[in-house]
């Protein structure tokens, strides 16, 4: 990936969320940490394009965010913090073929895709499932199905364990330590960044470490304090 950030940064009204950082990203695996309300998503969602700056530039694979974001987000994929809110049909395989749909592809390829996009996911069994009964790792899986299925080469993952049992934790984490796709993931379970090439951290708005994951997480403790 390629993700460069120019004197970028953000405010919500007089609050600022994000203070200038000029940055770049090319690492196939990056892991963002930080506090509650630090500025890590408002940060995550400024790489495809769903939150715009304020001041400066992103540009992500060579687009620029504002003015290429049609463009952005076909190469930048976000799974959602709560993810049950991002499928939008009832049925598992019809939310996976919907984005194919929009892009209007011929109705064999769609359904193709779809099965190899749950495949991939190990979730081919809940392909006729309701999506709202599924449980929160089924979830997890359907919904980076979703994304992945329309072919982003870098994925968002907002937080991807939340909410997820120890089991459950574990096999979404391998799943995304083998992914062919570059990954950001943005989280307060630490064990999912130590393997990362390089990891933020995100305190008051502002990037305040950026490095290697031990040096970073040990950062993280002394400013959070235990
Ligand atoms: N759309 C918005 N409108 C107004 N303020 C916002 C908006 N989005 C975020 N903020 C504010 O920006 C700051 C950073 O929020 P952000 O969601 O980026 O933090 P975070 O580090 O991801 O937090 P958490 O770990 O709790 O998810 C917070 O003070 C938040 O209230």
């Amino acid at each position: 990936m390629e993700i460069r950030f120019t004197n970028c940064s953000v405010s919500f009204g007089d609050r600022v969320a994000l203070h200038s950082l000029t940055l770049a990203l090319d690492e196939r695996r990056v892991g963002i940490i930080g506090l509650n309300g630090s500025g890590k998503t408002t940060f995550a969602r400024l790489m495809n394009g769903l939150v715009k700056p304020t001041t400066g530039k992103v540009k992500v694979n060579g687009l620029d965010t504002v003015e290429d974001d049609r463009a952005v987000l076909t190469e930048a994929g976000f799974i959602f913090q709560n993810p049950q809110h991002q499928l939008i049909m009832p049925i598992v395989s019809d939310d996976i073929a919907f984005g194919l749909k929009n892009r209007g592809l011929p109705a064999h390829e769609i359904s193709s895709r779809t099965e190899a996009a749950l495949a991939r996911f190990g979730v081919g069994h809940l392909a006729r499932r309701r999506v709202h009964e599924l449980s929160g790792g089924e979830t997890q899986l359907v919904a980076m199905a979703s994304v992945v299925v329309t072919g982003p080469k870098i994925l968002i993952l907002d937080e991807p364990t939340n909410q997820l049992d120890l089991r459950n934790r574990r096999m979404v984490a391998e799943t995304i330590e083998a992914l062919d796709e570059d990954t950001i993931v943005i989280t307060h379970d630490l064990a999912l960044v130590e393997g990362a090439e390089r990891v933020l951290l995100f305190h008051e708005g502002r990037l305040i470490a950026d490095g290697a994951p031990d040096e970073t997480i040990r950062r993280y403790h002394e400013v959070a304090g235990c």
